[in-house]
């Protein structure tokens, strides 16, 4: 590991465009090379605002996030965007079947470098307990759980760098949840100090089994001083160096 971090939210702060009220106080968090972050916290503290403000998928009102020690331009958002993957709680598919939705990112010009490999896509599907023809369902026919399933292999295909996902299980059936799990431990361990996630949940055991450092959210404050009593601690990753 660098002491650079992966990811570097430099005193980001969210207001509501409307009111001017505070979404997210000043936050200043690093997500390093390996680590696992889980971050809980009541309804409606900023959990989401925090997560999609670093996917940079809303603008900041104050602070600046940084990509391996580099703001982010303009220009760079895609590239961004392709390494930093949000998945959200609630995923979009569009019409046709899995393997249609498998296929359209490799259309948008940020992935013209790649090709769709459905091998790949269907050694995923089988990672997540689905059979052969889980690639030729149609996406309006999947249950809630295939399709966050689904969304999951959509983004795992295109190797990113750092998971940001926000209660990616929170509607879903056991086994799924369960699924979703194994597919981002399996992403996690396949390249040990080279990925980074961010999981929000609302259940504990959740964040136990998915992070080694635990983060409270309240009221638009980002408390880091929950850390590793989420979890048993794994050494196996240093500690951010914050
Ligand atoms: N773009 C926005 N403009 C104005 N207010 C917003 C915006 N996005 C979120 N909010 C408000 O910010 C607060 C925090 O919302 P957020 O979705 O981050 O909560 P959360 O912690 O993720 O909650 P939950 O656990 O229920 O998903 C809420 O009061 C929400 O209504």
């Amino acid at each position: 590991m660098t002491d650079v971090p992966f990811v570097l939210a430099d005193g980001i702060a969210r207001r509501d465009a409307v009111r001017g009220q505070a979404l997210l106080q000043p936050t200043t968090f690093a997500l390093h090379a390996g680590n696992r972050v889980a971050i809980t916290g009541p309804s409606g503290s900023g959990k989401s605002v925090f997560l999609r403000a670093l996917a940079l998928l809303d603008p900041l009102d104050a602070g600046r996030i940084t990509w391996h020690g580099a703001a982010v331009q303009r220009a760079a958002i895609p590239r961004y965007r392709r390494n930093v993957a949000y998945i959200r709680q609630r995923p979009a598919l569009l019409d046709g079947s899995v393997e249609d939705n498998l296929r359209y990112p490799f259309e948008l010009r940020t992935y013209r470098d790649v090709r769709f490999d459905r091998a790949r896509a269907a050694s995923l599907a089988a990672q997540a307990g689905r059979g052969d023809d889980f690639l030729d369902k149609s996406a309006s026919e999947l249950s809630g759980g295939e399709a966050q399933i689904t969304a999951l292999i959509r983004v795992l295909q295109l190797a990113p760098e750092v998971l940001l996902l926000d209660e990616p299980t929170a509607s879903l059936d056991p086994e799924s949840s369960r699924a979703i799990e194994g597919l981002v431990h399996a992403w996690f361990d396949d390249a040990p100090g080279r990925h980074a996630s961010i999981w929000v949940s609302h259940d504990p055991a959740q964040a136990t089994r998915m992070s080694e450092r635990h983060l409270i959210m309240r009221a638009g404050v980002l408390d880091e001083t929950a850390r590793h009593e989420a979890a048993p601690v794994h050494h196996d990753h240093p500690e951010p160096g914050q």
